[in-house]
């Protein structure tokens, strides 16, 4: 079956750097995969490759098949692949309500709301239940800018999900969350729908391995093993590798 995401011989480079050499990723529909691997190892760069933030020199990106390599991030975001950034990114001047709006209303217009009130209607209740969904149902008149780190990624994530994306890529989300909000994301990203995949790079592997179906190790720019967490955690040479290169 052709998966919704194939990255194919994925090659990017910096200078003389080579940040990925011939990377292959295929994320099936609905799957949690994620990407582990040392500092430096290349993570970042292929969500940056899959989003279309980077042009590779060379492989190819396909969604569900179709080449999407040449497309930037808008036309990617609107093919259904979605972007969760190490550090928040939201509308600082806007409030929480009208970030997830800004999201949701191409989404309500792609849906057939042409009339704009209809549009605007639509793209509210989506805001309503999706910051009712992440826990800021009581902050959605609060300016962005106000938030607390782990308010901003809540509302990152319900940004992310008004565009109801097929593909949801997360960097690092649970960088700077205390305890209780690392396990309030562990639970939330678990009862995500299945019509939602998720590409995860995070360096806590408690959270990977309770998560995700599949591992991608990588490790200077290459693949070093793909498998179930339970095939990642008894590689050895995967472990000694991880332990090399983590902070
Ligand atoms: N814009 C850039 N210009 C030059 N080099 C870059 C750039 N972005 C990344 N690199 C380099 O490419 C390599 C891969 O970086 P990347 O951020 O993808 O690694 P990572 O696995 O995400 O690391 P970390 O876990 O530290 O976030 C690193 O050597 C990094 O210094």
């Amino acid at each position: 079956m052709t998966p919704l995401l194939a990255a194919e011989a994925v090659t990017v480079r910096y200078g003389s750097l080579t940040a990925l050499d011939a990377v292959d990723l295929h994320v099936p529909l609905g799957q949690r995969h994620a990407l582990i691997g040392p500092n430096g190892a290349g993570k970042t760069t292929l969500l940056d490759v899959v989003a279309g933030a980077t042009r590779p020199a060379g492989g190819r990106i396909r969604l569900a098949g179709r080449d999407v390599t040449r497309l930037g991030p808008a036309a990617r975001a609107r093919r259904g692949v979605a972007r969760i950034h190490q550090r928040p990114a939201v509308w600082d001047s806007l409030t929480v309500r009208e970030n997830v709006l800004v999201a949701a209303l191409p989404r309500a217009e792609r849906a057939g709301r042409w009339h704009p009130t209809a549009r605007r209607r639509a793209a509210g209740r989506t805001a309503e239940a999706l910051l009712d969904r992440v826990g800021l149902a009581a902050l959605t008149a609060t300016t962005a800018g106000q938030l607390a780190h782990g308010q901003r990624r809540q509302l990152e994530i319900a940004v992310a999900l008004a565009g109801r994306p097929r593909l949801l890529l997360l960097d690092e989300p649970a960088a700077g969350l205390s305890a209780v909000e690392v396990g309030w994301l562990a639970d939330f990203l678990r009862g995500l729908p299945r019509a939602v995949a998720v590409l995860l790079v995070e360096h806590r592997l408690d959270l990977v391995y309770a998560l995700c179906d599949t591992v991608t190790v990588l490790r200077d720019g290459r693949t070093l093993a793909t498998g179930s967490p339970a095939e990642i955690r008894a590689s050895g040479p995967v472990r000694e590798a991880y332990a090399e290169g983590v902070a």
